[in-house]
């Protein structure tokens, strides 16, 4: 998978070069690609914003700059552009799978107010244009966003996550535990200050464990997560309190 970032701030994206992503990269299964906004503003201050028409507070993206940089970046190909905003679609596991499917994905990362918005109207004549929100809150800006959606991507590539760790069993993923919020989880010691692993995590029974971590999902679903809860089948919560 190729991934192309524009940003006026490149240096959020150092972290791609650790980890999952890193190793990712450096064996080649992504081809991650940053770029500078700036360098397709032409002016002596490489002005990337302006005043918003309508008045209000804040400044706007120019759509010029942006029109450049991205054309230059897709040229006469076609990636799927993902634009990170407070009013987008909502990132789910759903989405990160059904972009982890993409060959090419180009982030738009606005700061300030936003991006102009002609440009994600000029680019959905062609492209297939997303504008999508990880949670509703505001950033400064769309880089850690992008964090967020790369990282929860680049996790279902092939190969990428070891065996060890495997996104099947993610609590979102198809499968048993879909839709359920991950379950308590230990490691040795078995008592560590007074405090003991639950007996049936020791007991060998592998039954017995996964019906004990569905169980636990359940009730941690149910605790933190209610409109995720009333999603489940009827069934999944008869024998739980449905208000723990
Ligand atoms: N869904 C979280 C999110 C994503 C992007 C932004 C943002 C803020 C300023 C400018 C451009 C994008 N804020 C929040």
């Amino acid at each position: 998978m190729r991934l192309d970032i524009i940003s006026i701030f490149p240096e959020y994206f150092a972290p791609l070069d650790v980890s999952l992503i890193g190793k990712a990269r450096e064996r080649g299964t992504l081809d991650v690609r940053v770029h500078q906004l700036r360098d397709w503003a032409h002016d002596v201050h490489k002005t990337v914003d302006d005043t918003p028409y309508g008045g209000g507070p804040g400044m706007v993206m120019k759509p010029e700059v942006w029109g450049e940089a991205i054309d230059t970046v897709v040229g006469d190909g076609s990636p799927r552009m993902i634009v990170p905003t407070p009013s987008g679609r909502p990132f789910t596991q759903e989405l990160a799978q059904e972009l982890a499917d993409e060959p090419w994905l180009l982030f738009a990362c606005g700061r300030y107010e936003g991006i102009d918005s002609r440009v994600m109207d000029e680019y959905a004549t062609r492209l297939r244009v997303d504008e999508v929100s990880i949670g509703d809150y505001v950033l400064a800006g769309g880089e850690v966003a992008v964090l967020v959606m790369v990282e929860a991507i680049g996790r279902l590539l092939p190969g990428v996550l070891g065996n060890a760790q495997s996104a099947v069993d993610d609590s979102f993923a198809p499968g048993s535990m879909q839709n359920l919020v991950e379950g308590p989880v230990y490691t040795k010691p078995p008592v560590w200050r007074g405090h003991e692993v639950p007996p049936v995590l020791l007991s060998g029974h592998h039954g017995n464990v996964a019906r004990w971590r569905r169980d636990q999902a359940i009730r941690r679903t149910v605790r933190n997560r209610p409109e995720l809860a009333r999603e489940l089948d009827p069934g999944t919560l008869d024998k739980h309190d449905r208000k723990l």
